[in-house]
């Protein structure tokens, strides 16, 4: 294992079938050498060619055995920079949808709304009850 950092944009000049690297789980790897015995073909590996494949890698479900290989080919580590794409962890909480916090700010409105009415209405009662005391003291 490598700790040599690469930035998308070295990985990004490696992607022939001869020189072909992918970024896994923020990793660089060389895949070069394995893509002609790759199980599911050497086009989708092309296809990620000198990109993020994280998410491509773990659709799939690979083995572990397939991990493995994976651990030999690594050629780095990925140092982001800012205005890279994000990270695509392969993580259905990233990509999924979830639900907005319209519901709970609706809410809010509506307690906010009731919050000044009242306040709004012990303010006056408040009032209502000085003038009273005032008048009451003339
Ligand atoms: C880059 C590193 C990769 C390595 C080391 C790798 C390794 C492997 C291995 C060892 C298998 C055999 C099954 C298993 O053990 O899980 C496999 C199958 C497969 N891989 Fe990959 N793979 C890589 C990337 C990808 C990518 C990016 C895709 C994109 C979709 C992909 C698609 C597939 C498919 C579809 C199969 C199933 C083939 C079949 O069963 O007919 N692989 N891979």
């Amino acid at each position: 294992m490598s700790d040599k950092q690469y930035t998308y944009s070295d990985v990004a000049e490696h992607k022939t079938k001869k020189d072909l690297w992918v970024v896994i789980h923020d990793k660089v790897y060389n895949v070069s050498s394995f893509i002609d015995e790759h199980p599911g073909g050497e086009e989708v590996l092309l296809d990620v060619s000198g990109q993020d494949a994280t998410e491509a890698f773990e659709d799939v479900g690979h083995s572990d055995e397939a991990r493995e290989i994976l651990e030999k080919l690594q050629a780095g580590v990925l140092k982001r920079q800012p205005g890279d794409p994000a990270p695509k962890a392969g993580d259905p909480s990233a990509a999924g949808a979830k639900p907005g916090p319209q519901g709970s700010a609706a809410g809010f409105g509506v307690g906010l709304y009731a919050i000044i009415l009242v306040g709004g209405a012990l303010a006056f009662g408040a009032y209502q009850f000085l003038q009273a005391k005032q008048q009451h003291e003339q």
